[in-house]
C-alpha cells in the first residue's frame, strides 16, 4: 500500500508510524485509518520489529480526532480502498499487536486522536502537548474504549469530567491522573521514545507478548461494547444532531443542540 496520509519508517527494531496531515492538525479520515491499519500489520509481521511509536506530523498536534471538515462536507469519513471507515479496527490492531505501542505524543491529542494515545501501552508527552475529548461540541462520541477504558486509566470522575466538559489539559495534568507515562521537553520526545522502544527490545519479546495479551484480557470485553458503539455513533453522525455539531465546527460558529434536548 503506498501511503499518503501516514508516515512508517523502520529504524532498528523500532517502527515509527507518523500521522502526516499537519494542516489539519493530523486529523483523521477513512483513508488514513486504513493505512494506520496497513501499517501496524507491517510491523507486526516484521520479525526485527519488537516496538512501535505512534506519533504526529509538525509540533501543532498528535492528532485531533475524526476529519470533522470532512464530515461536514461529505457527512462521512470519506473514501477508502475498503469502503469502510475502520476506526474500531485501527483500536483492535493497537492493542492486538503483540508488541508494545508508545505514542509519542507531540501536541494536541483530542477526540479520537486522544483516544488513540490511551490505547497505546505507553504514552510519552512533551511538554507542549495538550490533552482532551471534543466529541460533544462536534456530534460525536466514543462510547467503547474510548470512555470504558479511559475510565479503568484515569478513574469514573475524571473520565466523565474529561467528556462531558471537553476541556483541555496540559501534560503536567495528563501525567499526575495516571493518563501518561512521563513528560519531557518538546525536542527531546522522538529520541526518548526511541530510547525507550530500545530498552524493551533488550527484554524477551515473548515474556513482552505474553505480558500484553494477559494485561488485555482483563477488558477485551470492551471490544464488544466498543463495536456496538461505533455501530451507534454511525447513525448518530447522520442525525440531524451529530451534523449539527461538524456542521457548525466547520462553519467556525456555536453549535445549535438546544432544540435536541429531551428528544
Ligand atoms: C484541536 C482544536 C481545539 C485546535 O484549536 P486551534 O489551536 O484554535 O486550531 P484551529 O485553528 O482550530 O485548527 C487548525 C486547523 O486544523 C483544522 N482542524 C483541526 N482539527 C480538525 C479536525 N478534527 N478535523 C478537521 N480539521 C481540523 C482546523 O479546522 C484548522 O484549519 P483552518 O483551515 O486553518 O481553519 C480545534 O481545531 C478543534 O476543536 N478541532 C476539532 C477536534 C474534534 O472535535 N475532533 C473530533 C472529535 S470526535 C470525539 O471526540 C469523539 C469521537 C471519537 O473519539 C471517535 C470515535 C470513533 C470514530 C471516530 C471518532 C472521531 O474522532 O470522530
Amino acid at each position: 500500500m503506498n501511503y499518503e496520509d501516514i508516515e512508517y519508517t523502520v529504524e532498528g527494531s523500532t517502527a515509527i508510524i507518523t500521522m502526516n496531515r499537519p494542516q489539519r492538525y493530523n486529523a483523521f479520515r477513512a483513508k488514513t485509518v486504513e493505512e494506520m491499519i496497513n501499517a501496524f500489520r507491517r510491523a507486526w509481521a516484521d520479525r526485527d520489529v519488537q516496538a512501535v511509536i505512534l506519533t504526529g506530523a509538525g509540533e501543532k498536534a498528535f492528532c485531533t480526532g475524526g476529519d470533522v471538515k470532512q464530515r461536514a462536507e461529505t457527512g462521512d469519513y470519506g473514501p477508502s480502498e475498503s469502503g469502510m471507515f475502520e476506526i474500531g479496527n485501527l483500536h483492535k490492531t493497537i492493542r492486538d499487536i503483540p508488541k508494545p505501542v508508545i505514542a509519542a505524543v507531540n501536541g494536541l491529542a483530542i477526540g479520537g486522536g486522544h483516544v488513540l494515545h490511551v490505547l497505546c501501552d505507553l504514552t510519552i508527552a512533551a511538554d507542549t502537548a495538550r490533552f482532551g475529548q471534543s466529541g460533544p461540541k462536534v456530534g460525536s462520541f466514543d462510547a467503547g474504549f474510548g470512555s470504558a477504558f479511559l475510565a479503568r486509566i484515569v478513574g469514573e470522575k475524571r473520565a466523565r469530567e474529561i467528556w462531558y466538559l471537553c476541556r483541555q489539559y496540559d501534560a503536567e495534568t495528563a501525567e499526575r491522573w495516571g493518563l501518561v507515562n512521563w513528560v519531557v521537553p518538546a525536542a527531546d520526545l522522538l529520541d526518548e521514545a526511541k530510547k525507550v522502544a530500545a530498552e524493551i527490545a533488550e527484554k524477551s519479546p515473548t515474556t513482552i507478548k505474553f505480558l500484553k495479551q494477559s494485561f488485555n484480557a482483563d477488558t477485551d470485553h470492551q471490544a464488544g461494547l466498543s463495536n456496538m458503539a461505533m455501530s451507534a455513533l454511525d447513525l448518530f453522525t447522520h442525525s440531524p444532531e451529530g451534523l449539527e455539531g461538524a456542521t457548525a465546527f466547520a462553519e467556525k460558529r456555536a453549535p445549535e443542540f438546544n432544540k435536541y434536548v429531551g428528544v
